[in-house]
């Protein structure tokens, strides 16, 4: 048996498509939609996100500021950028790349952006929000598996879920969104005593772990539907060396599960179509004078 594939960036494709018409119809009403990313530092991978993310924007119509600001910037310069977010009408969404300079405590960031611009979902009010089972904005990671696996047909109802990674971004809103679903969820990590007795009872297996390549085949249960998070460089010495890679061995997992996401064009494409779909979301808000 070999695995249906679970094509993110086709169904990315189709959402961003969907996208653009209701940005139109907002534009038409006098609202354009508007995100702003920021970005501290120089980091190659973050730059290249960050660029994705404004391309995608462009080309569903959105307005979209790119804020690059160097280094070694201090928490109260970011602050003030971020107030001044806050304050601007343009702008309905606000992201702050991740991660941040270690000299700039990320969650003071990440509490200072207002929870009606919090498209990524990380402030501590829309998790809260989400734990409590009336989600408001919703991380997108997460949000974008869920939809992956709507448009896969698989029900989760009663079904045995495993998480494995317990991130604020990933892991914790994944298992959240899992349990509201109606799956029996199990959150794995790093101090995990037997990871393989659990992944191998897993019904619905997600992989956010970030190693390369760490689920193998025999790690997971035949027809499995396996979900991988992971955007890692392939180990110097393996086949394709160099070239991005999930947290699953594609080739093994393929063989034993009934359904699988591929790296790249998986999760991630889902990632930044929610991102839109948070920013349309917020923008549809103020034009109804929703401020939740
Ligand atoms: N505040 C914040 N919000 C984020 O959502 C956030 C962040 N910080 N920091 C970094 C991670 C990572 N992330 C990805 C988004 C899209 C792809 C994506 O589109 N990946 C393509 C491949 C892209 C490539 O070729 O490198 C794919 O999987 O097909 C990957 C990773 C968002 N993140
Ligand atoms: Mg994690």
């Amino acid at each position: 048996m070999t695995a249906k594939i679970l094509d993110g960036a086709a169904l990315a494709q189709e959402l961003r498509s969907e996208f653009k018409l209701r940005a139109e119809a907002l534009a038409a009403q006098g609202v354009r939609p508007g995100l702003a990313v920021v970005l501290v530092g120089e980091d190659p991978a973050s730059q290249v996100y960050v660029r994705n993310k404004v391309n995608a924007c462009a080309q569903a119509g959105f307005h979209s500021e790119k804020i690059v600001l160097p280094p070694d910037t201090t928490a109260a310069a970011l602050l003030e950028r971020i107030a001044a977010l806050n304050a601007d009408p343009a702008i309905h969404g606000i992201l702050v790349q991740l991660p941040l300079p270690k000299h700039i405590d990320a969650d003071a960031v990440l509490e200072a952006i207002l929870p009606e611009k919090d498209v990524d979902g990380f402030h501590a009010e829309n998790i809260g929000a989400l734990t409590q089972g009336n989600p408001r904005f919703v991380p997108c990671t997460p949000q974008g598996v869920m939809e992956l696996l709507e448009k896969g047909c698989i029900s989760l109802k009663g079904q045995e879920a495993v998480v494995i990674g317990r991130s604020n971004i990933v892991g914790k809103p994944m298992a959240l969104l899992l349990l509201a679903a109606g799956a029996t969820v199990t959150i794995c990590h790093s101090q995990t005593r037997d990871l393989a007795f659990h992944t191998r009872r897993a019904d619905i297996l997600v992989a956010a772990i970030g190693r390369p390549r760490f689920v193998t085949g025999d790690m997971i249960k035949p027809g499995a539907v396996v979900i991988d998070v992971g955007i890692n460089r392939v180990p110097e010495g393996q086949p394709d060396a160099g070239k991005l890679c999930g947290d699953v061995d594609f080739a093994s997992a393929k063989e034993v599960a009934s359904a699988i996401t591929p790296v790249p064009g998986g999760v991630g494409p889902m990632t930044i179509a929610m991102l839109l779909a948070n920013t349309l979301l917020a923008a549809e808000r103020v034009l109804n004078g929703q401020h939740c």
